[in-house]
């Protein structure tokens, strides 16, 4: 009963801000866009500016820790200067608990929707000059010293043709331990591969990416055995090999800028 009390109590704290409602007195409110384990996040109209805003707030339920993480967030977003990261805008803090952060709105359609929903297709070629403008991006993370650490096709916003990387609410700095900032959570620890505050964690991830990314192509033959992505897919041999040491499968990279290199590389061999 107490447990059940609580989850009550928990979702009518969370229960969120409404189309119309203003925020910290100049957000007005378009659409909830999602809700994470640790924050609302919203489609807002700046009514000073007229532009769009998104406003993520720490979730009221989980208290002094959503905030102290949305303000982690905060503080790596500030350091972002990237035309195709979102810039952050400000802080907004109306209560002890209550806390909102205001970053630039990426219209546009995130990769999971335009290969899920929209059943975009692309070619090995298409893929690799697309991851290639990813890797860009998160080489520029890298160089400012942190780890995005959930590349992931709903993290990713497709603009004018462009690929922007959102969500930086799991990054760390490069080779800090995730269990001293997120403890007791398995948010890093999905795979051993992706674990460590390490670049080759986000080249994991970019690998996976670039597979969803190639599936979407991938027409099976009737009765096909499912076997692995290396059968199933007819890719040049360099992608495969950049590919398996993406995925740890080869010697992994250790550096970005390396693989930066090689993908600059594969992607004039394939034009
Ligand atoms: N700057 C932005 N521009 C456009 N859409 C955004 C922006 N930031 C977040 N979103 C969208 O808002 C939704 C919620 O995002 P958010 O990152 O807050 O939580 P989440 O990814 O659902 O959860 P978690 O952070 O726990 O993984 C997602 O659909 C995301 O695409």
């Amino acid at each position: 009963m107490l447990a059940y009390l609580r989850r009550v109590r928990e979702a009518w704290m969370d229960y969120p801000h409404q189309p119309g409602e203003m925020i910290g007195g100049r957000y007005k409110v378009v659409r909830l866009l999602g809700i994470g384990s640790y924050g609302l996040t919203y489609l807002c109209t700046d009514t000073e500016s007229g532009k769009s805003a998104a406003v993520k707030q720490a979730k009221p339920s989980k208290r002094a820790r959503a905030v102290k993480l949305l303000q982690r967030e905060a503080d790596i977003l500030q350091q972002m200067h990237h035309r195709c990261i979102p810039q952050y805008i400000e802080w907004i803090a109306p209560g002890r608990n209550k806390v909102y952060m205001v970053s630039e709105y990426i219209e546009g359609s995130t990769l999971e929707d335009l290969i899920f929903e929209q059943e975009q297709r692309f070619t090995e070629t298409e893929c690799i000059l697309y991851t290639l403008k990813l890797l860009e991006r998160v080489r520029y993370v890298h160089e400012q010293g942190f780890v995005h650490m959930d590349i992931r096709i709903p993290n990713v916003i497709q603009r004018a043709g462009e690929p922007w990387l959102i969500d930086f609410g799991l990054a760390l700095g490069i080779g800090e331990d995730s269990q001293e900032v997120f403890p007791g959570s398995m948010m890093h620890a999905r795979d051993p591969q992706r674990r460590d505050a390490q670049m080759y964690s986000d080249l994991y991830d970019i690998g996976h990416f670039m597979l969803f990314m190639l599936y979407s192509s991938y027409n099976p033959a009737p009765g096909q055995e499912p076997a692995e992505w290396q059968e199933e897919l007819r890719l040049h041999p360099q992608t495969r090999h950049f590919l398996e040491r993406l995925l740890q499968i080869g010697p992994r990279y250790e550096d970005s800028a390396v693989a930066l290199q090689d993908l600059r590389r594969l992607s004039r061999l394939l034009q």
